[in-house]
């Protein structure tokens, strides 16, 4: 049984569905400023629920191809724990913005094969995470799709991740167990209709994720 799984619970919108979140047991809570989501929240609306958040809970802003200014005015007004890059932001780049800013940088990265986790090694030093999510699709991420977990088992990885990418309640036991991931993170898995949570399904998630 694992006990310090780190679990975060992207796509929160609400005060109540953030409350239930931390209640359910997750670590990180992600708010989405990206305005094609179905779980964007303004710049106004996000500052108002990380003021929601104290003590160990982490508070992570998520952006997408954002410019610099937007990037630093977004990170000035939100105050989150961490950023989280969702698009095509190079490494140069948010080492840049982690210098200006001195906040954790995340970067998520879609994986088609093996030979993304090789890429990937262009990220040391940038960042402090990634995230390993499936393909971009309609949207960055959010879309509910899980990948090949099994290419992750033997890479030999230098830089601290996680896991997101279709995880449910049903399925985060055994991808924590077949990746050996210390963090999980979830949107879709835990929602009743796009941008919906479901307090059920975060409270089943966190518990899965917990007891792996
Ligand atoms: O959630 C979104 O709508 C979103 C939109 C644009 C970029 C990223 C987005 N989500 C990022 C996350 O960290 C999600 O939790 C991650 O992609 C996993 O999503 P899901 O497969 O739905 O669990």
């Amino acid at each position: 049984m694992s006990t310090d799984t780190l679990i975060k619970i992207c796509g929160l919108s609400t005060p109540e569905t953030l409350s239930a979140a931390i209640g359910a047991g997750a670590t990180h809570v992600g708010l989405v400023h990206f305005e094609p989501s179905p779980r964007h929240v303004s710049i106004e609306d996000a500052a108002h629920l990380r003021a929601m958040v104290s003590g160990s809970v982490k508070v992570v802003l998520l952006t997408v191809n954002a410019d610099v200014q937007t990037t630093g005015k977004a990170i000035e007004l939100v105050k989150p724990d961490i950023i989280q890059f969702h698009g095509n932001e190079t490494p140069e780049w948010i080492a840049l913005v982690r210098e200006k800013t001195k906040i954790e940088a995340w970067k998520a990265l879609g994986v088609k094969d093996a030979e993304t986790l090789a890429k990937s090694a262009r990220y040391q030093g940038a960042v402090d995470r990634l995230l390993f999510d499936a393909p971009a699709k309609a949207l960055p991420g959010g879309n509910g799709e899980t990948f090949r977990w099994d290419v992750l088992k033997d890479f030999d990885h230098r830089i601290p991740w996680g896991l997101a990418g279709g995880l449910t309640p049903d399925n985060v036991a055994e991808a924590i167990r077949e990746t050996g991931t210390e963090l999980v993170d979830t949107s879709s898995g835990v929602e009743s209709a796009a941008g919906v949570k479901d307090v059920d399904k975060m409270s089943a998630f966190c518990k899965a994720a917990i007891e792996a």
